[in-house]
């Protein structure tokens, strides 16, 4: 499943233009073809038009003895056909990967980036975005599809945006006759009887009935109508996802209070090596504390990495819930920093900029995003049951470094949903944080997501230091420190927001 996780976009378009080529092939020769048959039966008939003619005889023997069996050679000749046919089962037998759910992840994808950054819908599926015409335009049928699988994705507010462009657009085209339309009804009935709204229900069953008298789905929705329940809360549609994404759009400014102990400097220690080349820093929040590096990788070890972990990638799991689309969709890979010089040298740097001793630091993790892309809010640290057959000997995650190995068109910033933080990917930058407090529990103001990628696609690096030896590099402090963060541990608001 999973949109861009699994496809590889750039050898399906280069599929595409094989069988392109070859299908028009097919059509140059059938056309010769048929020109062949036109020519020889105007031959035939001309022949004929001479009644009487001494060679009449003769040239009908001839034209059954030699146009006729050459018409039925052309005729029967089916190599064009038969040379697109190979070719478009060799390509299509390359596509054994492709199925229902890259379609349903695509489409899920698109709905994302439409929901997440508040997208005016008629401009998205004119395929413009941010004024600019990227991609050519939906059909009305293209919206319907999205919104079916909105609805099986149970969606539904999100599926009523896109039944009500479907309608926008049939109305505006000219094969709107009732039976579809009475489709469209009937699909807002179903997405307002899930979401428990009687009164639109009805109205939609309504319209529904005045198009299509006979259509066999009203006594069905009727009767779902009857047994209509209010259904439970979604975090899909909570005031704490919300918040996510408007830290995605970067809609979430932080007090005045907050800003104010914010600095940007030259990092010069704690390794005496910063000394001599300091990197650009930036503190982006105080309590929990997090850090942006510039130009803490080169373009050179960024090509290392990408080329390395390129032909590895692999759909991404987390410790959750990993079938579920809506979690994570990115690939990744993992690199272990031993086995390459290049890669020592990075796992190395970070011990200089961190402070953190990096001997129990996970191998590099590499993930890759494409469009609709993206990874929930989340911690990185693991609560104990997850940490059991993950080394929980070395301790949990106490840091995250995290390396933006691209620019990103649009999009995919990362956000710390509970601080309002929005950090703009950017080849070259590092991101470091502190995921525990300092007693060794969950600091839960750390959730962050990997927003919705819009345009282009999304290289980083993940680098999880554990807590074991820790101990004089984040000494403990004496009292205890994570009251703060308990509460968001479990904070969802589940109070619809639209
Ligand atoms: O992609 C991002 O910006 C965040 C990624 C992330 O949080 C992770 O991989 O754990
Ligand atoms: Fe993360």
């Amino acid at each position: 499943d999973l949109f861009t996780s699994q496809v590889c976009f750039n050898s399906l378009l280069a599929t595409e233009k094989i069988l392109i080529e070859s299908f028009e092939n097919y059509v140059v020769k059938t056309e010769e073809k048929l020109e062949n048959l036109n020519r020889n039966i105007e031959l035939i008939c001309k022949e004929r038009t001479k009644p009487g003619d001494p060679t009449q005889s003769f040239l009908l023997i001839k034209r059954f003895l030699v146009y006729w069996p050459k018409i039925k050679d052309v005729l029967e000749d089916n190599s064009a056909m038969e040379d697109f046919l190979i070719v478009s089962k060799l390509n299509f037998s390359s596509l054994h990967y492709l199925n229902k759910s890259d379609f349903d992840g695509a489409a899920l994808g698109l709905a994302r980036i439409q929901d997440t950054y508040n997208l005016n819908i008629e401009d998205l599926t004119a395929g413009i975005i941010g004024g600019q015409k990227y991609s050519s335009s939906l059909s009305w049928e293209d919206c319907f599809h999205i919104s079916n699988t909105l609805f099986n994705w149970k969606l539904h507010k999100t599926a009523l945006i896109w039944i009500e462009e479907t309608k926008r657009k049939l109305l505006l085209s000219s094969n709107n006759n009732n039976s579809t339309l009475a489709d469209i009804y009937d699909s807002f009935a179903s997405n307002y009887i899930m979401l428990g709204i009687a009164d639109k229900a009805s109205e939609a069953i309504q319209s529904m009935n005045d198009l299509q008298p006979d259509r066999p789905s009203i006594v069905t929705r009727l009767n779902e109508l009857n047994e209509i329940t209010i259904p439970e809360k979604s975090y899909i549609y909570s005031k704490s996802y919300d918040l996510y994404k408007r830290t995605c759009r970067d809609d979430v400014s932080l007090s005045k209070n907050q800003q104010r102990d914010l600095k940007c400097r030259y990092k010069t220690g704690p390794a005496p090596f910063l000394k001599l080349a300091p990197f650009k820093m930036e503190e982006v929040n105080k309590d929990p504390s997090i850090t942006v590096y510039y130009n803490a990788i080169t373009n050179n070890e960024i090509k290392y990495v990408i080329n390395t972990a390129k032909p590895f990638l692999e759909l991404s799991g987390t410790f959750g819930n990993i079938d579920d689309p809506r979690i994570r969709v990115s690939k990744s890979m993992f690199l272990n920093y031993l086995e390459h010089s290049i890669l020592t040298v990075i796992y190395k740097r970070l011990n200089d900029i961190t402070g953190l001793k990096m001997k129990y630091t996970e191998q590099f993790q590499v993930a890759k995003y494409d469009i609709g892309g993206m990874y929930e809010p989340h911690v990185d640290s693991f609560k104990d049951s997850e940490t059991e057959g993950n080394y929980p000997e070395f301790g949990n995650r106490i840091g995250s470094a995290m390396f933006y190995l691209s620019d990103v068109e649009m999009g995919g910033s990362t956000a710390f949903n509970y601080l309002g933080v929005n950090i703009k990917p950017e080849k070259g930058k590092l991101v470091f944080w502190e995921n525990l407090h300092s007693g060794g529990a969950i600091d839960f103001r750390t959730k962050h997501a990997g927003c919705p990628i819009v345009l282009g696609s999304k290289w980083i690096m993940n680098a999880w230091t554990r807590s074991l030896e820790q101990t004089f590099t984040r000494p403990c402090k004496l009292i205890n420190d994570n009251d703060v963060s308990t509460i968001f541990e479990t904070w969802k608001i589940f109070e619809d927001v639209k």
